[in-house]
Order: C-alpha cells, then sequence, then structure tokens
C-alpha cells in the first residue's frame, strides 16, 4: 500500500520538486500540502503550482485528511507547525529546514520521543556519504605532524536566507569531533594573526541560481586533500526526503538520520 504523506512548504523550490516527485512515485500518495494562509499561491492546486497539472491536493493550512509522514522544507516558523501538525497527526516527520533556532530544535528532540523523526541538514545520498569521508580524514589525520588546516566552503543560490549553510555546520561538527576542535569562525578579515590549528573556518558564497556545493580543505604542510560535493539540481534532496519518509513511516518512535534511510 502506498505510504500518504503531506508537504509542508509546498508552494517553495523544494517543496514543488517533492510534489513532483512525489507524485510519480507509486509507493506515495500525497494527501496535503501545506503552506501558509499569506501565501500568493494558497489555495491553488499544488499540482498546478508544481507545474505537473492538477494533484486535487490544494495549498491550504489544514486539512481532514489522514498522513503517515509529513516532510519539512520551509523557514524556521512552517518547520516548528510541521512539529505540532507530526505530534498531533501522530505521524512521522521529515525534517530539512535548516537556520532553526535552539528553541525550535529543542522541539524536533521532545517530538522524537513520541513520534519517529528523520533529521538530516542535508537529504543527498552524496552529501551524507562525503560527511562519512570526512569523518575518515578527520580521524586520520587528527594527529599529523605540522597540523592540518580545516575549512569549510560552501556556495549556493542567491536566494538562501540562512549561512552558513545547515550542511556545511553539519561538516564541520563531525570533523570537530573527530579532531577535538572547539573554535569556529566564519570568514576572516583584517589582521586576525597566524591560523591556529584548533580552528574550523566557514565561507559561505552567495551566487546565481547554485542549488547546493561545498567543498571541505584539510591543508597540511606540503599537502592538500579536498572534497568537494555538489549538486546540479533539487533533485537529489527531493528523493532523499522521499525515501526518509517512506522509511519513517510506522517505525517507532526516536530521532533518525539519513545514514539510518540511507544504510550509510
Ligand atoms: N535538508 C535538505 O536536504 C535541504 C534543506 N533545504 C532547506 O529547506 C528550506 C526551504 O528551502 P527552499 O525550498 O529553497 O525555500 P523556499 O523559500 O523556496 O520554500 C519555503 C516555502 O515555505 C513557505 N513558508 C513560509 N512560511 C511558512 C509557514 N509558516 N508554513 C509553511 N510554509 C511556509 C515559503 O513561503 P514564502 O516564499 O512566502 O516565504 C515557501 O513557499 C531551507 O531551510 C533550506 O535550507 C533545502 C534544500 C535541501
Ligand atoms: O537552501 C538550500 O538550497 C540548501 N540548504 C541546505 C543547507 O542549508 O545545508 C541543503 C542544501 O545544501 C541546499
Amino acid at each position: 500500500m502506498a505510504t500518504r504523506i503531506a508537504i509542508n512548504g509546498a508552494a517553495g523550490r523544494m517543496g514543488q520538486r517533492l510534489v513532483a516527485l512525489g507524485s510519480a512515485d507509486k509507493d506515495l500518495d500525497i494527501v496535503a500540502c501545506f503552506e501558509y494562509s499569506g501565501h500568493p499561491k494558497f489555495g491553488q492546486d499544488a499540482g498546478t503550482v508544481a507545474g505537473i497539472g492538477e494533484i486535487d491536493v490544494t495549498l491550504a493550512e489544514e486539512t481532514a485528511a489522514e498522513y503517515a509522514a509529513i516532510i519539512d522544507f520551509s523557514v524556521p516558523a512552517g518547520a516548528h507547525a510541521a512539529v505540532e501538525r507530526a505530534v498531533n497527526a501522530k505521524a512521522a516527520l521529515v525534517m530539512a529546514t535548516t537556520g532553526l533556532e535552539e528553541e525550535h530544535q529543542a522541539k524536533i528532540r521532545e517530538a522524537a520521543q513520541v513520534i519517529p523523526v528523520v533529521w538530516a541538514p542535508s537529504m543527498s545520498t552524496t552529501v551524507n556519504l562525503t560527511m562519512k569521508l570526512c569523518e575518515i580524514a578527520a580521524e586520520a589525520l587528527k594527529d599529523i605532524p605540522g597540523g592540518a588546516d580545516v575549512e569549510v566552503l560552501e556556495r549556493h543560490h542567491r536566494f538562501k536566507e540562512d549561512s552558513p549553510s545547515g550542511t556545511a555546520l553539519r561538516f564541520g561538527e563531525l570533523i570537530a569531533n573527530k579532531m577535538g576542535i572547539t573554535n569556529f569562525v566564519h570568514g576572516r578579515e583584517g589582521r586576525p594573526g597566524a591560523r591556529p590549528h584548533n580552528e574550523i573556518a566557514y565561507h559561505a558564497i552567495r551566487t546565481g541560481d547554485n542549488p547546493g556545493e561545498h567543498t571541505i580543505i584539510f591543508g597540511l604542510l606540503g599537502e592538500t586533500i579536498e572534497m568537494t560535493v555538489r549538486a546540479s539540481n533539487r533533485d537529489c534532496y527531493a528523493t532523499g526526503a522521499l525515501q526518509a519518509a517512506k522509511f519513517a513511516a510506522g517505525k517507532k518512535p526516536g530521532l533518525y538520520n539519513m545514514n539510518d534511510v540511507l544504510g550509510l
């Protein structure tokens, strides 16, 4: 039987791709598409907005339909509403929105005590694989003579509201945990002095319509290793989120990540 899903932020860049790809998936049934009432497309058919023709689901704030999972790609206020909807409906939650304040993050952790939650800053297979590879590199280089300097560069479209990306922050966190690093900086200017090893620096580039690119640099004295992972379009994130919804629907309550979904 197909998994019945709801999409929050359904008129957005990601929401539209979820509607398009979810509608084409015979194992999924999109039964609700949420948007806030002030959205210019509110009340329109979600399929028409996504450019695939009518799917008989309108962009709404409420639904009478039952769903097994809700996927959220929206904004912090929308993510907060998605958590409440999922808990009230006893549905699984796939949380993809980034740039959340600590109070919103705490609500997600709390929700995971009563419903299954997949929470990841990137639903892409190659990004999550690159995270594993970076952990291997960090472990191998943590005590290298001369030290290894870690810098995380990310490049996204001009419309992105949070910075650095949630994915860049997760790369930094995973590497810092392996290398025992405790200092984080965001860009550099002026005369900060020689670079300490106990530091990870983030650099956020905003340009054009880039759907997402991350480069992680481990700079040694005499050689450098860089890992770059790049999306060509948003479907890698949408596909991962739809897979996560299938994975989480009906699972026992708890916090899951994309390694659980992808078996990495
Ligand atoms: N984890 C992952 O794999 C990925 C995560 N993301 C994250 O997903 C989020 C959304 O990205 P993107 O689709 O590009 O952004 P968009 O701004 O295109 O989409 C967000 C949508 O949510 C709408 N919205 C605003 N308020 C609410 C609300 N209260 N309830 C429901 N919907 C609301 C927005 O409306 P309006 O435009 O009027 O504000 C918009 O339609 C970002 O945080 C981004 O970083 C993105 C890609 C991959
Ligand atoms: O806003 C985006 O577009 C993206 N946001 C996510 C993030 O902040 O990590 C994931 C992806 O890089 C696209």
